[in-house]
């Protein structure tokens, strides 16, 4: 014990002992828990065993390990040790010395070579290897190549801790060091040594301005190309995922890059020497420089492609005169007769396009009748085409000829019972395999004759490229969706630039037909759409009601109205909050805490887990926060917590939460409940894509920098029955009045009409790249020249 409490310094508390079992190893973020036989401690322990916890490689079994820390007392678990960093003990006695040497580990070492080691170095023969590795000349068995063998593998078994002490003296946490460890194994030290930056890219979690930090450590000067490199590569990814831009401009580029170098506080980089290292950039193919724009490849390619891709979609002339006009009026009457509707003028135009062309989009707004027309199109195909809408009438290798398809399980269950054909998701579509990507691509196209997407308006950039690259010869394309919505939460605003190209055959729905049926609700949507306030807001109908409140009334205006729709029979999956963000006295948090109370409060015998600050309990409404193809749950799905397990009742020993999305159930372990949240109030962002027979919003001055008059607008059409607005009527009318979307910055448009716009632009900007105005930005010698040849 003496020994040891020098060996590992006054404070440091310490386990030392064997692996028994890995009870728990977390792959993703290296969380472990460990049962250990103890050898050796500083704490006063009274078993044999202790479990051990922290964030640890794979630890092998029955191997010593010194673990630093403290020791807890877990309310459920009882007493642990929580490691703060570790250390792999090597064997100390002769017999464990040869055992470890002559094991899989040293390549080269059998049991002979390993005995005769440790008969002429005694049993401290491995630090006197790594002390001098000279000491392996005496030993006869051992040659020079072998003894280097021996040597490195020693070096790089014993290495972890060597790089977790450096991590740690470079200010990293354990669990951001296993998790740098992770990325880069034994290189780990050389490429922060060379390239700190590179964290940026690999791993998850590091920031540019942490990695300038490090950079700062090992002194990479403010100049240096690869910091400033970095800055440019972190803040065109970061400004594009934020904002939904495809591209920034070289003077967007300039000055974000700028403002991030200057965060240090470093020497003052001039916006030349980013320019300079912006064209650096672009030769070496990391980023794609195209006239004044600036793209990350991954965006730059997808635009690329999907152009491609639709232009060979418009190419296919074979549709025009595909059906007389009789025979198609024909058919269409004898639908008329069996849906007992009468097609409008343009909602008939809408299905004989549809028909009749290689592609289609179709928007409109709300209740303009979109479905409706869905379903003329489908109906319409099978009977024109002679094909059946039964898919037990194909045989297995035989594909569907109608496919239905939308960018979220919730679009896609709409869908599917709007028309009573199997809908799916994009992703199901195109058979999402995890990390290796989509099943079906150019090289193993889906099959299919008709594509019909709904929701197009919640399509980025890359979905709609994967989409497009796998289409097969000969697909007509049918692509639907409301313009006026939020754009999709990637980037790119696809629907848009497709109507705005003007060379797809469009069909804009503008008559509203659920008017017809009394809705005041759409009237209100068309309304907002035109940025306009109807004079009579307040005033009750009988669909919406206004209910005016300020902030620090709105938690008794949300209770009382909640606690009224609870009295009259309904529950949490009817009504749905939907507020513009999380933080703040009405913020989404704030009204989750509310609302569970409220929909379904705790009782005697209730299971519930805790979570951070949240806690959850049996029967709670859940909002899916990330794509989970795998399971087929996807960012803004709901679904309903209907089983919570505690860890000491299960074999993985785990807390676990089972979610059910629609009878979809989905079991999430503890590291992976940051990927849900609670639902009874969600984000409007996260409503797209779904409707709810009853929409509460909250509305209040608080939320002003988030009011735009579409996130208002995709509100509202969120309610298919009623709508109850509470707040503030300034705030309402100052939101529907902010109709700056903030444009999203993309070239598909321009692209796909090979518009001369660009051009144009470009001839004016020959001499300077920017205005004369901006020209004191540090680019006065660089013209669009400078990066014509590396354009792709
Ligand atoms: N030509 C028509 N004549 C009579 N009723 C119609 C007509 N077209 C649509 N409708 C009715 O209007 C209502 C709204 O239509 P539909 O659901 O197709 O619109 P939508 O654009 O898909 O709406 P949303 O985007 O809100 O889902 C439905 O009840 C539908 O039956």
């Amino acid at each position: 014990m003496q020994e040891s409490a020098d060996l590992f310094g006054e404070n440091e508390r310490y386990v030392k002992g064997l692996v028994k079992v890995v009870i728990f190893h977390n792959e993703q973020n290296l969380y472990s828990v460990l049962k250990v036989r103890i050898h050796e401690t500083s704490e006063e322990i009274e078993d044999k065993e202790i479990t051990v916890t922290g964030y640890f490689p794979h630890l092998h079994e029955d191997e010593t390990y010194t673990f630093f820390g403290s020791l807890t007392n877990h309310p459920k678990f009882g007493q642990q040790f929580q490691t703060e960093h570790f250390r792999k003990e090597v064997p100390e006695t002769k017999e464990g010395i040869i055992q470890y040497l002559s094991s899989d580990l040293f390549k080269g070492i059998g049991k002979k070579t390993a005995e005769a080691i440790v008969e002429k170095l005694g049993e401290s023969a491995i630090t006197k290897i790594l002390q001098n590795p000279q000491v392996l000349d005496t030993i006869p068995k051992v040659n020079k190549d072998k003894a280097k063998q021996l040597v490195d593998a020693l070096i790089s078994h014993q290495g972890l801790e060597q790089i977790m002490i450096s991590l740690n003296q470079f200010g990293f946490g354990p669990q951001l060091a296993m998790k740098v460890y992770q990325a880069y194994q034994d290189r780990t030290l050389t490429i922060i040594q060379e390239n700190p930056y590179q964290l940026v890219n690999d791993v998850e979690g590091i920031g540019f301005i942490r990695a300038d930090e490090l950079g700062q450590q090992i002194g990479i000067s403010g100049k240096s190309p690869e910091r400033i490199k970095a800055a440019c590569l972190y803040s065109i990814d970061y400004q594009c995922l934020q904002e939904g831009h495809v591209f920034l401009t070289l003077e967007q580029l300039i000055v974000k890059t700028k403002e991030l170098l200057d965060h240090s506080k470093q020497e003052t980089i001039h916006e030349t020497e980013i320019a300079n290292e912006i064209i650096a950039l672009g030769n070496e193919k990391k980023i794609i420089v195209e006239e004044e724009r600036v793209y990350l490849p991954t965006f730059y390619y997808a635009e690329q492609g999907l152009v491609k891709n639709i232009k060979k979609v418009l190419e296919q002339t074979e549709y025009q005169d595909l059906f007389p006009e009789s025979e198609f009026l024909l058919s269409l009457g004898h639908l008329e007769d069996k849906m007992k509707v009468q097609y409008a003028p343009t909602q008939r135009d809408a299905i004989q396009k549809a028909l009749m062309s290689p592609m289609l989009l179709l928007t409109g707004g709300p209740g303009t009748g979109k479905t409706t027309v869905i379903k003329g199109i489908v109906e319409l195909y099978a009977d024109l085409h002679g094909c059946s809408l039964d898919p037990q009438d194909y045989k297995k290798e035989e594909s569907f000829p109608i496919l239905l398809v939308a960018p979220t399980g919730r679009a896609a269950k709409r869908m599917s019972e709007a028309t009573g054909m199997p809908a799916v998701t994009i992703h199901r579509l195109l058979k999402w395999n995890g990390a290796d990507g989509f099943e079906h691509d150019e090289n193993n196209p889906i099959g299919g004759k008709l594509l019909i997407v709904d929701e197009v308006s919640m399509v980025d950039i890359w979905i709609a490229n994967q989409l497009f690259k796998a289409l097969p010869e000969n697909i007509q394309v049918v692509m639907v969706g409301d313009e006026d919505q939020l754009p999709s939460v990637g980037p790119g605003q696809v629907l848009r630039d497709l109507l705005a190209s003007d060379i797809i055959p469009t069909v804009r729905l503008t008559d509203i037909y659920r008017q017809a049926e009394g809705s005041s609700i759409i009237e209100l949507a068309h309304d907002i759409k035109q940025g306009r306030l109807p004079q009579n807001i307040t005033a009750p109908t009988s669909d919406r009601s206004f209910i005016q409140c300020s902030q620090a009334q709105m938690k008794e205006v949300i209770e009382k109205v909640i606690k009224s729709a609870i009295n009259k029979g309904y529950t949490a999956k009817d009504v749905q909050i939907l507020a513009p963000m999380y933080k703040g006295p009405a913020g989404i948090d704030q009204l989750n805490k509310l609302l569970q109370e409220l929909f379904n409060p705790k009782t005697p015998g209730k299971r519930e887990m805790q979570f951070g600050e949240v806690m959850y309990r049996n029967g709670d409404k859940i909002l899916q926060l990330v794509n989970q193809p795998d399971s087929n749950v996807f960012n803004g799905d709901i679904g309903e917590i209907v089983s919570i397990f505690y860890a000491k009742e299960n074999t993985e020993k785990q807390d676990m939460i089972v979610v059910s999305f629609d009878g979809n159930e989905v079991t999430y372990t503890k590291q992976d409940f940051n990927q849900f949240t609670h639902a009874f109030c969600c984000s409007i962002h996260k409503s797209q894509g779904s409707e709810f027979p009853i929409v509460v919003m909250p509305i209040v001055k608080g939320y002003y920098r988030m009011l735009r008059r579409n996130l208002i607008y995709t509100a509202i059409t969120r309610s298919k029955r009623s709508l109850v607005i509470c707040g503030e009527k300034d705030a309402l009318q100052w939101g529907i009045s902010n109709s700056d979307s903030s444009e999203r910055q993309t070239s598909l448009m321009q692209k796909l009409c090979g518009s001369s716009e660009v051009d144009e632009i470009d001839e004016l900007q020959k001499e300077l790249p920017f205005p004369i105005e901006d020209a004191n930005i540090g680019m006065e010698n660089i013209t669009p020249y400078d990066f014509m040849e590396i354009v792709e």
